[in-house]
């Protein structure tokens, strides 16, 4: 039996390194980079392709912007990373809920469609530091990178894979991204009055949700439902030839809960908000522009359409007698609504707009025609059931019988008190007795102050009537 001692394996092990280093270093200096890297791709290409494969190459960019289909490649893949993996990339943008993992280090992943066997690779080619390797780092962004996936499979199977698989991942990545995405709120950004108006985004930052909505639980449902009716109904406003958009007009006092309501629905859908101020437009061209560069899955808001902006009527006459000003320079009515209606709700998909008003009354009957905004909202003030909402949401405390409710939930029948103003009285100690003690003690307050109120108009009045009836009406107007 041979005995081989340390040493000597030692000694080999040196006189290999040298050998591969010398060799390393003549393929370096005779052998240009460029063809470098073109023979180490065929060499890699010859073992790995069998001749009836096909390869379909998705590079991160096509020369001109972002590959949609490597970027959906690279959200897709991070479902199928396999246990073997010893290496990922993590990373999580502000906001996000989940660790986004991507594959690292990537030999091959492998994927099955329809019982077609596919192999996918990542590539990262680098150019600056004179080599190709498999990689799975983001690089520093230098430009002489290069990434991309390659998907290889059997030949015969191309028109499937281009017809549904792919289609499919765009899908998948779609839908994974939608979820993960943070909710964005864009607005308009002000500056120069002069220059035109653009959106700029933040990330919405709203924990409303439906949960923490104090609103009636029947009133909540319908609109849930309505939601989700309208998310699923794609092929439903396509057969009857409608835009793929939703109308909701919110309206009730100060405080009831409409922008609350806003957010809870953009949470819901994880569909961003266009906060559209109409003060700060001036003309048919800027709101369409604007309207124009909004994206889809997205909901348009108009808050206090009421008193945002003296509205024209459809006919073009000016509240103000804008007799002076040009046709061209007015934003009118009409602007807006043609837009709603018509080409801006038929240029994208899954639109919702909503407006809100304190006083539903005041509203130009042409924004209230049936079919225009599709469903009328109206926030009321507290009751017994949303006051529990309340409850449970600011003091942890969902017993219906807690100490103190009894009586909040008669005062609150018996004056008109908002959400806002509850939830104020709810936020004061983080003590749950007291803050139902000082509720108890603010609503009392507001009772006397309202009868007193009304005392002051009766006699105002020389209303001498005594009818309990007419009294308690009166009571139930608001302060
Ligand atoms: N229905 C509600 N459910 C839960 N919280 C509410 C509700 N209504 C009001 N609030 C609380 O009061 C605050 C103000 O409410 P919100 O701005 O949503 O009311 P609003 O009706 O839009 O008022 P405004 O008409 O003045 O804009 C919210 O931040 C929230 O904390």
């Amino acid at each position: 039996m041979m005995n081989i001692s340390a040493s000597s394996v030692f000694q080999a092990y040196l006189s290999m390194t040298a050998s591969i280093t010398l060799f390393k270093t003549m393929l370096n200096q005779l052998v240009p980079q460029q063809l470098q890297v073109y023979i180490v791709t065929k060499i890699r290409s010859y073992f790995r392709q069998n001749s009836s494969d096909i390869t379909l190459v998705i590079e991160e960019t096509d020369g001109m912007g972002i590959n949609e289909i490597y970027t959906a490649a690279e959200i897709y893949l991070s479902t199928r990373i396999s246990p073997e993996f010893q290496r990922f990339r993590i990373s999580k943008r502000p906001k996000e809920t989940d660790v986004n993992v991507k594959f690292g280090n990537c030999g091959k992943i492998t994927d099955s469609f329809e019982e077609i066997e596919l192999v996918w690779r990542f590539v990262h080619e680098s150019n600056q530091k004179n080599s190709l390797r498999f990689h799975g780092g983001d690089g520093d962004g230098d430009s002489s990178e290069k990434r991309y996936f390659e998907l290889s499979f059997k030949k015969q199977h191309k028109e499937r894979i281009l017809n549904r698989y792919i289609p499919l991942v765009l899908t998948v990545a779609k839908s994974m991204h939608s979820e993960k995405k943070p909710v964005k709120l864009h607005s308009l950004a002000s500056g120069n009055i002069y220059a035109s108006k653009v959106w700029e985004s933040v990330n919405l930052d709203h924990p409303s949700t439906f949960e923490t909505l104090a609103i009636e639980p029947a009133l909540k449902k319908t609109i849930k439902e309505d939601l989700d009716r309208f998310i699923k109904r794609k092929e439903f406003y396509r057969r009857v030839g409608k835009a793929w958009k939703r109308g909701y007009l919110l309206y009730g006092p100060p405080g009831t809960g409409k922008s609350s309501l806003i957010a809870a629905m953009a949470n819901y859908l994880k569909f961003d908000i266009y906060d559209l101020e109409f003060s700060s437009i001036k003309r048919d061209a800027d709101l369409r522009r604007l309207l124009l560069s909004t994206k889809n899955r997205s909901i348009l808001v108009i808050e206090d359409i009421d008193c945002s902006v003296k509205l024209p009527d459809r006919n073009g006459n000016h509240p103000n007698n804008a007799a002076n000003s040009s046709k061209m320079d007015q934003f009118t009515l009409g602007g807006l609504l043609n837009f709603i209606d018509g080409l801006w709700s038929s240029c994208g998909d899954e639109r919702i707009i909503i407006f809100t008003t304190n006083h539903k009354e005041k509203l130009d009957p042409a924004l209230l025609r049936p079919g225009r905004m599709d469903m009328h909202i109206h926030m009321s003030y507290l009751t017994s059931e949303s006051f529990q909402v309340l409850t449970t949401n600011y003091l942890e405390i969902s017993d219906p019988n807690y100490k103190g409710f009894k009586e909040v939930k008669e005062l609150i029948q018996d004056i008109q008190i908002t959400p806002a103003e509850v939830a104020e009285q709810l936020m004061k100690s983080e003590d749950p007795e007291t803050c139902i003690e000082g509720l108890v003690k603010f609503l009392k307050r507001k009772r006397t102050s309202i009868n007193e109120e009304l005392e002051k108009q009766k006699d105002a009045n020389n209303n001498t009537t005594d009818d309990d009836t007419q009294l308690h009406e009166l009571k139930r107007i608001k302060l």
